[in-house]
């Protein structure tokens, strides 16, 4: 695991990866105990684990999912770093071993709502199917943070996978990546099972998995929160919104499938209800699903009163199950996706190449950020002028950030480059600005190529790559 010039060869596997030692030193003191548990007919066992520790679960009897994908029985799923639960329908027995941080079943869970939308959504796909040219629902789930958003988008998605549809999966919430690092914007079709270890599964970045991987593609946002730079948020949701419609029509079960789309949590009621009114307008949304507040409820239904018919509003109920993450298990989390996006993760390493790069070879961008008011509450005739991207130097600033590297060309306009797609990731490891060179690492080996490379804020900086 040593990577040439990052004087990592002296490094324990352990010092790397926090959570190799911590399996090791589980595995050679006493082995966690095995508990049994039975769960009963429309339940959930919830369950929390800690980051740095592991619980291992096995369906012994009976049927189950996690987040709608299906268990196989006997064979054991290992989760770390995680707040997750396993619903049944009919009742099964589950096999523990290990810790978890909270554990407890419950007898009251949303499951049954849940699915009378998937199967509402089957008819509307149906009819799609009845019709040579019309397009599937097109789902948006919206709600405050924490409300379950995404954990409803893999049971919706999982359902329709399992009815042999190919929902094209949109995320627009930049806080958490979706088989991407966080600060993306991805839109995936999928077709196969998720990974219920990984959550939505693994792309072609993530080395040889025993479940089909996804392709998603990529835009590059590197804020938190869509009003960090509205402009660029709105830039790329139209161009997101272009590729998903084509994608939509390109193959029949695409098509009548539809698409599902994730939104931020962060909605205020001044620039966040514009936003998602842009959403709607641009993937031609028809079922809006408004997760966890009446009060958004009632302001979508009104907002969106006068398009009856081509707009409908429905209410959900947030699960009892939804965990507020702290900034700290947040924090984490994405310290986790950057490191397992270059090193791997326990069962699947990877080995990233270490490049040495002159300072006055790099094309590199920032995502503009200095002016962050909003368009909405500018003055009337008062254009947003806030800049998309930013020219900006290599200084030792950047160290330990993560920079995309997009699909455009350097002589691209700021727009065009902004809107480009994500190539891939690298992480600067090092900047000497005395010696005028930056040490990267790179997921593929050969020279950085000639595109520009854009950085931000989000995610932070972080060290732990490099010891
Ligand atoms: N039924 C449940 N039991 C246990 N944990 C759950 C359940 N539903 C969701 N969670 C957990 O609660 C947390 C928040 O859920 P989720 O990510 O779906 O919310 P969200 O609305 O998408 O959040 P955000 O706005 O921050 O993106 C996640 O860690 C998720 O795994």
């Amino acid at each position: 695991m040593a990577v040439p010039g990052l004087q990592l060869a002296d490094l324990s596997i352990g010092q790397v990866f926090p959570n190799f030692s911590s399996q090791t030193s589980e595995q050679s003191s006493e082995p966690p105990a095995e508990k049994t548990h039975e769960i009963g007919k429309c339940r959930e066992w919830r369950f929390e684990v800690a980051f740095g520790s592991t619980v291992e679960v096995k369906l012994l009897r009976g049927t189950a999912e996690i987040f709608g994908t299906e268990l196989p029985t006997g064979h054991k799923f290992t989760f770390t770093g995680c707040k997750s639960a396993i619903f049944t329908w009919e009742g099964c027995t589950l096999s523990v071993t290990g810790n978890p941080t909270v554990e407890y079943t419950s007898e009251e869970t949303p499951m049954t709502s849940y699915s009378n939308l998937h199967f509402a959504l089957e008819k509307l796909r149906a009819i799609a199917g009845d019709f040579p040219v019309a397009q599937g629902p097109r789902v948006m789930i919206i709600g405050p943070e924490d409300a379950g958003k995404t954990s409803l988008i893999k049971i919706l998605t999982a359902y329709a996978v399992r009815q042999g549809r190919k929902p094209c999966v949109v995320n627009l919430d930049p806080k958490e990546g979706m088989l991407s690092l966080p600060g993306t914007l991805t839109a995936t079709s999928f077709s196969t099972i998720m990974d219920v270890e990984e959550g939505y599964g693994s792309s072609p970045t993530s080395g040889p998995s025993p479940v089909p991987v996804k392709l998603p593609l990529v835009y590059y946002y590197g804020l938190e929160s869509p009003e960090g730079n509205e402009r660029l948020y709105r830039a790329l949701v139209s161009r997101m919104a272009l590729a998903v419609s084509s994608r939509l029509s390109e193959e029949d079960a695409n098509r009548t499938s539809g698409c599902i789309i994730d939104t931020s949590g962060f909605i205020s009621q001044t620039t966040g209800y514009d936003l998602i009114q842009h959403i709607v307008a641009e993937f031609s949304v028809d079922v809006l699903v408004v997760l966890g507040s009446e009060r958004l409820y009632s302001d979508m239904a009104r907002r969106f009163e006068d398009r009856q018919g081509t707009v409908t509003v429905v209410k959900l109920a947030k699960s009892g199950g939804c965990v507020d993450r702290d900034e700290a298990f947040m924090r984490t989390a994405r310290e986790t996706a950057i490191r397992e996006y270059f090193f791997g993760e326990p069962k699947r390493t990877l080995s990233p190449y270490t490049l040495t790069v002159g300072l006055n070879e790099v094309n590199l961008w920032r995502v503009g950020e200095a002016n962050s008011i909003g368009a909405s509450v500018l003055p009337i005739g008062i254009e947003d002028t806030q800049a998309l991207l930013e020219r900006t130097t290599p200084t030792s600033l950047l160290q330990h950030s993560v920079a995309a590297v997009l699909h455009s060309e350097p002589g691209d306009s700021v727009e065009v480059m902004a809107e480009s797609s994500v190539m891939g990731f690298v992480y600067i490891a090092s900047v000497d600005e005395q010696k005028h060179y930056m040490k990267i690492l790179a997921p593929v080996p050969g020279r950085l190529p000639p595109k520009p490379l854009v950085v931000s804020s989000f995610p932070e900086p972080t060290a732990s790559l490099v010891g």
